[in-house]
């Protein structure tokens, strides 16, 4: 008798899905023109709950507010949901208000090997269950590197593995919220804020216990 195959889930990368040309060209042109009319108005990331600053662990600039496209991204955004949930095989789950923000990865930016799930903030009503991250970049592309490398619950040296996915302009990638991921160095050699690695960071969370 030949013995079941070994559980292999703690060494794969976490399910993910890409979408190519998610927004199209003119919602791209439009969330350019967005940056860089608000450009002041991006602030230093944090993490954690209690919004620490960490330069040894994230490095990047954040603006909440969308402004005139927040509606239509939230749509855009939404449209998606049901059938990553089931590529993903996640449980079905009735969405809130989604948590959106425009994020700048200059030179030097990154940030390190993390979780999107707070597991500390077990008060919170909602929790994030699904991560939806949309790239895009001004032409022509003025960094390398900012890979998203997403891992397996196990580290390298225990016989983990991970895909790195590269940020392209309009790309929508989606995957768990509970996956560990990273940001690996951005290099922009002109170090101007347009030549920038920009991304939307869409959360989708559900109530607690639901
Ligand atoms: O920009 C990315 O590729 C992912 C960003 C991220 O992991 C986060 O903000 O939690
Ligand atoms: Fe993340």
């Amino acid at each position: 008798m030949t013995s079941p195959p070994p559980m292999r889930a703690l060494e794969q990368p976490a399910p993910h899905r890409l979408i190519r040309g998610f927004l199209g060209e003119d919602m791209v042109e439009r969330l350019l023109a967005h940056a860089a009319a608000r450009r002041d108005d991006f602030e230093v990331t944090t993490i954690g709950a209690e919004g620490r600053v960490d330069p040894n662990i994230r490095v990047s600039r954040v603006l909440r507010d969308l402004g005139p496209l927040r509606e239509e991204l939230d749509a855009r955004f939404r449209a998606v949901m049901d059938e990553a949930v089931a590529t993903l095989r996640l449980s079905p789950f009735v969405s809130t208000r989604l948590e959106l923000e425009l994020v700048a990865h200059g030179d030097g930016a990154f940030y390190g090997r993390h979780i999107d799930t707070r597991t500390g903030a077990n008060d919170a009503a909602t929790e994030r269950v699904l991560t939806a991250v949309h790239y895009f970049h001004a032409l022509p592309k003025g960094f390398d590197g900012g890979e998203l490398r997403l891992h397996s619950f196990r580290p390298v040296d225990q016989g983990g593995r991970f895909v790195d996915i590269e940020p392209e302009r309009d790309l929508l990638l989606l995957f768990p919220s509970w996956a560990p991921h990273e940001v690996r160095p951005i290099r922009c050699p002109s170090g101007a804020f347009m030549d920038s690695r920009f991304a939307i960071n869409c959360w989708f969370r559900r109530a607690r216990g639901k």
